[in-house]
């Protein structure tokens, strides 16, 4: 409706203007002017009616105040004539008007509406026909100027969709392992800062754990590069397997990954799911090499911790506490004191 009312004051000015112009161009001849200012009263007042007071069903009123709007300017500049020179361009920025609010449809119809309604107009006028050249340049103009307009519009909108499109990837692309398609380090730390801020305001327990595996470097020794990177990807499967739907995975380089449990207000839950990952490594085997078997050393930080209030205080507890699993014999996990 404030859209409807904005239309409806545009409409009024431009009524009151037709009306003064007409009624000083008249100004000898006071009963036609007052006959014209009644016609265009008239006309706001149907236009009221169709538009303000929505009488009818949305599309029908769409294509009504499209055939009012055009046909009531072909008729003012018909009996007006260079006193609406001013405002020529009107039915051309009602079309794009219409394209823009309503769809490129609207525009098509708003300008062939326009151009025939003009047309007709100035073509049975005796003071346009003397001007045959500009009554074609301005029919022309509503007919074209429009559907160049929107068709710039619509192309500006692709490109627009289209760069927004390709930064999405970029920032995706950025946040992810390309190894394992997992988060990256950037990635985890965004997840981590979350989930320090949720944690801080709602109070809930989650954790952190830093893994770190054990004896990998053998793998690659034994079976090149490329057998190491396949190891990779698929303690990256298993370990996404292990967690829960809303806990994240991330790779954070070499053969370090990261994990942020949601929720861990049940501990004995959590120390079943870090014995769980550590089982889940130790049990890989690399295909065709013997029995070279690979394990985790696995730190978690649990939260809210008064020590650990940002990323890096996390990061540096995790860490201790998995080089703590390391010391300790390697493939297990230490928690912090709760
Ligand atoms: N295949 C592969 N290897 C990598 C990649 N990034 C790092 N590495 C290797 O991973 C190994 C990690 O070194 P370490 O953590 O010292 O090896 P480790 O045998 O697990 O040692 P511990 O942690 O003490 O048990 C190094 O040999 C790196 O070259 C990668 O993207 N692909």
């Amino acid at each position: 409706m404030g859209h409807a009312c904005f239309r409806l004051a545009g409409t009024m000015v431009f009524v009151a203007y037709i009306a003064i112009a007409w009624g000083m161009g008249h100004i000898l001849d006071l009963h036609e002017a007052v006959a014209g200012i009644a016609a265009f009263l008239g006309f706001s007042a149907a236009w009221i009616g169709v538009v303000g007071f929505s009488l009818l069903n949305f599309r029908t009123r769409r294509i009504l105040s499209i055939v009012l709007d055009q046909a009531v300017f072909a008729f003012a500049l018909y009996e007006a004539g260079d006193v609406l020179a001013p405002v020529i361009w009107a039915p051309v920025v009602m079309a794009v008007g219409n394209g823009l609010r309503n769809g490129p449809r609207y525009a098509r119809l708003s300008s062939v509406i326009g151009g025939a309604c003009v047309g007709v107009a100035l073509g049975l006028s005796p003071h346009w026909q003397a001007g045959k050249l500009v009554t074609e340049g301005i029919v022309l103009s509503i007919l074209v100027l429009p559907w160049y307009t929107l068709k710039l519009s619509e192309q500006i909108a692709q490109a627009k969709r289209e760069m927004q499109q390709r930064a999405a990837r970029f920032e995706s692309a950025s946040r992810t392992d390309s190894l394992t398609g997992l988060m990256n380090r950037a990635g985890f730390f965004q997840c981590l800062q979350k989930q320090l801020h949720d944690a801080g305001r709602s109070g809930a327990r989650s954790a952190v754990m830093l893994l770190d595996l054990d004896g990998f470097k053998a793998v690659n020794d034994v079976g090149g590069h490329g057998m190491g990177d396949e190891v990779l990807k698929h303690i990256a499967n298993r370990l996404h397997d292990c967690v829960e739907a809303n806990d994240r995975v991330a790779r954070l380089g070499g053969d370090e990954f990261g994990i942020v449990v949601s929720d861990a207000s049940d501990l004995t839950e959590l120390e079943r799911l870090a014995q769980s990952i550590v089982e889940t490594i130790a049990a890989v085997h690399v295909h065709g090499q013997g029995d070279l078997r690979i394990g985790a050393s696995v730190g978690i930080c649990l939260l809210p911790d008064d020590g650990c209030r940002d990323e890096s205080s996390v990061m540096e507890t995790a860490d201790r506490l998995m080089y703590q699993a390391k010391k300790s014999g390697k493939n297990r996990y230490c928690i912090n004191p709760h």
